[in-house]
C-alpha cells in the first residue's frame, strides 16, 4: 500500500530542467546556466544582444553540443533529443519558432500540410486551417512572398498545429504589428492554459512579456543574472525619483540592504530601484515612487551603479 496520502499531488517533472549548462564559442561562453519552465508557466528569456539566449535555445533542443551541464527536455535529455528515436518521438511535443521562417520558399500555404504530416504524427491539418484563416493568411501564398509578420505567423501556426506539449519561440513576436503581437499572446495564452503545457519565450518586447510572462529570466554574457516572478517586478518593485539629498538620505536609511541598491544619474535627480514600492511609500511619502517594468528593472540591474 502507498504510504501517501489519498490527496497527496506528485509535482509533475518540469519541461524544461537545465542544470549548469556550458558552450564556449571563441569569444563568449554559456557560463553554468541554470534555467527550469514547469507546466503552466510562460517564461520570458530576455539579455541584450548577444547574452546567450539562442545559443541556450539551440542547447535545450539539442542543436548544438553542450560542453557541460545537464538539461533535459520533456523529460529527454538534449543529447538525446538530437540523436535517437526516443529523442525524435520528444521533438514532435516541442513546437519551435525562430524568427526566421523555416519552410521551403515555393511553396504554398496550403501545400505545408502534407509536408508536415509527413514529419509529424500529430499533425492536425483541421487546426492548421483553422489557425491560417484565424490569423488572415491567404493559403494560395507562396511561404517567400509573405510578409516578416506574416511569416511569423505561420511558423506559429505550424508550432501550434503538431500536438506540440512545449513551445519554444526565440524572438517570435519580432516583426508583428501590436495588433497581431495581441493576437500571438490570446493563443499562447490558450495554448498554456491545456494541461501539461508550457512556453518559453525570448524578446526583446518586454511589454509582451509583462502582459503574459509568469516569470522573467534575464541572461547576460552568459550567466542568468535574475530569475524572477513576473508580478514581484510589475507589482512589488518600484522606481523612486530622487533628487541628491532624497538618494543619500534613503541609502542611510537602511531601507535598501547596500548590496540592493541599484540607481541611475540624471541630470534631474537620480532613479533608485526600491524592492518594495509601498513599504518605501510609507517611509517616505514626499519622493514620488513609480511602477517598476521590466524594462526599468534590466536597465537598473545591468545598467545601474551599485554603492
Ligand atoms: N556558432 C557560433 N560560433 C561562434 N560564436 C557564436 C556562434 N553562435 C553564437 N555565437 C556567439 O555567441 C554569443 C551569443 O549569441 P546569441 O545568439 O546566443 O545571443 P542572443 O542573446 O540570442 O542575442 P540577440 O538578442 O542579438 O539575438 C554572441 O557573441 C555570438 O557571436
Amino acid at each position: 500500500m502507498s504510504s501517501m496520502a489519498p490527496n497527496s499531488t506528485i509535482a509533475a517533472a518540469p519541461l524544461i530542467e537545465a542544470h549548469g549548462i556550458t558552450k564556449h564559442y571563441d569569444g563568449f561562453s554559456l557560463d553554468g546556466v541554470d534555467l527550469t519552465v514547469e507546466e503552466g508557466e510562460i517564461v520570458g528569456f530576455v539579455g541584450q544582444n548577444g547574452a546567450g539566449k539562442s545559443t541556450t535555445i539551440k542547447a535545450l533542443l539539442g542543436l548544438i553540443e553542450l560542453d557541460g551541464g545537464t538539461a533535459r527536455v520533456l523529460g529527454t535529455d538534449v543529447h538525446a533529443l538530437a540523436h535517437t528515436s526516443a529523442g525524435a518521438s520528444a521533438k514532435e511535443h516541442i513546437g519551435v519558432v525562430f524568427d526566421t521562417v523555416s519552410v521551403p520558399g515555393h511553396l504554398r500555404i496550403s501545400e505545408i500540410g502534407r509536408m508536415h504530416a509527413r514529419a509529424f504524427t500529430g499533425w492536425s491539418q483541421h487546426t492548421f486551417d483553422k489557425l491560417v484563416r484565424e490569423f488572415g493568411l491567404e493559403p494560395t501564398k507562396p511561404v517567400k512572398d509573405l510578409s516578416r509578420g506574416m511569416g511569423m505567423k505561420l511558423s506559429l501556426a505550424c508550432a501550434l498545429s503538431h500536438g506540440a506539449r512545449l513551445l519554444i519561440l526565440d524572438e517570435a513576436t519580432a516583426g508583428l504589428d501590436p495588433m497581431a503581437r495581441d493576437e500571438v499572446l490570446d493563443r499562447l495564452r490558450e495554448f498554456v492554459a491545456a494541461p501539461g503545457h508550457a512556453v518559453l519565450m525570448s524578446s526583446h518586447i518586454t511589454s509582451d512579456l509583462e502582459k503574459i510572462a509568469d516569470r522573467v529570466v534575464c541572461i547576460e554574457n552568459g550567466r542568468i543574472v535574475f530569475n524572477l516572478i513576473k508580478d514581484e517586478i510589475t507589482d512589488e518593485m518600484g522606481v523612486a525619483r530622487c533628487r541628491v539629498a532624497d538618494f543619500e538620505a534613503v541609502a542611510a536609511s537602511g531601507i535598501i540592504p547596500e548590496r540592493a541598491i541599484r540607481y541611475r544619474k540624471h541630470d534631474y535627480g537620480i532613479d533608485l530601484l526600491v524592492p518594495d514600492r509601498f513599504a518605501f511609500a510609507e517611509r517616505f511619502p514626499t519622493i514620488p515612487v513609480d511602477h517598476m517594468t521590466i524594462d526599468d528593472y534590466l536597465t537598473l540591474t545591468l545598467k545601474g551603479g551599485v554603492r
